[in-house]
C-alpha cells in the first residue's frame, strides 16, 4: 500500500518570501523523495483549481464584504481540498501550498476583525480536523516585507493595505503558531537567502 503523502504550507505576510523559497524547497524535497517515487505537486491560495484561479481574481481585485470576502476564500479551499489535495495526498504524493487556512486567520480575522469563532466554524465546516503537516512561518516586520514589495511588482487590494494592517496580520500568524507549534516551524525572513535556505535544509531532513 502507498503511504500518504504529506501536506506542507507556507504562509506570511505579502513580501516575507514565501514564492522565493517555494520553488527551490520543491526542488530539494523532489531530490529526497526521488527513491519513494513520490510527486511534489506546488499549489497555492487562493486558487489552485479553476474555479478557485477565478474566485482568486474577484477577491485580490474586487471590492467586497469581509463576511463575502471570507466566504469565498473558505468556498476555494473547499474545492481545493477536495479535488486536488485530498487525491494527492491518498496517491502518495506531497503537496506545497503557497497559503492555507492560516491565511483566513491572519488576513481576515487578524487584519480585517472577523470574529475568530467564525473562523473556527468556517475552519471545521471546510475541513474538519485536517491541518497541514507542516506549516513553515516567514515572518517579516511589515516595514521590510514594504521595501522588497515595493520592487517587485503593482500592488493589489490586499497589498495596498496599510502597515498598522499587515501588523495585525503577522500579530495573528504569531499566534496561530504558538497556538500548534507542534506544526509550525517559525523562519526568521529578514535573513538572506542563503541563510533561509540552511534552515529549509534542517527542516526537510526531518520529513
Ligand atoms: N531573504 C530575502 N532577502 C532579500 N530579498 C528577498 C528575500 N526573500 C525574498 N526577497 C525578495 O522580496 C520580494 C518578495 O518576495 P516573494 O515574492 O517571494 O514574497 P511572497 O511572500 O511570495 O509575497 P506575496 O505573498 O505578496 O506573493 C522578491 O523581489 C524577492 O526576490
Ligand atoms: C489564502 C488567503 C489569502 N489571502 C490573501 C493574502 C494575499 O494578500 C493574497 C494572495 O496573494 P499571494 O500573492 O498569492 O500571496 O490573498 C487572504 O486574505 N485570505 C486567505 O485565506
Amino acid at each position: 500500500m502507498t503511504a500518504r503523502g504529506k501536506f506542507i504550507t507556507f504562509e506570511g505576510i505579502d513580501g516575507a518570501g514565501k514564492s522565493t523559497h517555494l520553488s527551490w524547497f520543491r526542488a530539494q524535497l523532489e531530490a529526497k523523495l526521488k527513491p519513494t517515487q513520490a510527486a511534489v505537486i506546488t499549489t497555492r491560495e487562493p486558487g489552485g483549481t479553476a474555479l478557485g484561479e477565478a474566485l482568486r481574481e474577484l477577491l485580490l481585485h474586487q471590492p467586497m464584504q469581509l463576511e463575502t470576502e471570507a466566504l469565498l476564500m473558505f468556498a476555494a479551499r473547499y474545492e481545493h481540498l477536495a479535488t486536488v489535495i485530498e487525491p494527492a495526498l491518498e496517491r502518495g504524493d506531497w503537496v506545497l501550498s503557497d497559503r492555507f487556512t492560516d491565511a483566513s486567520f491572519a488576513y481576515q480575522g487578524g487584519g480585517r476583525g472577523l470574529a475568530l469563532p467564525r473562523l473556527n466554524a468556517l475552519e471545521t465546516w471546510v475541513q474538519g480536523e485536517f491541518q497541514p503537516d507542516l506549516t513553515v512561518l516567514f515572518d517579516l516586520s511589515p516595514e521590510l516585507a514594504n521595501q522588497r514589495r515595493g520592487l517587485a511588482r503593482a500592488p493589489d487590494k490586499f497589498e495596498r493595505e496599510s502597515e498598522v494592517f499587515f501588523t495585525r496580520v503577522r500579530a495573528e500568524y504569531l499566534r496561530r503558531a504558538a497556538e500548534m507549534p507542534e506544526r509550525f516551524v517559525l523562519i526568521d525572513a529578514a535573513q538572506s537567502i542563503a541563510e533561509i535556505q540552511q534552515k529549509l535544509d534542517e527542516v526537510i531532513v526531518f520529513l
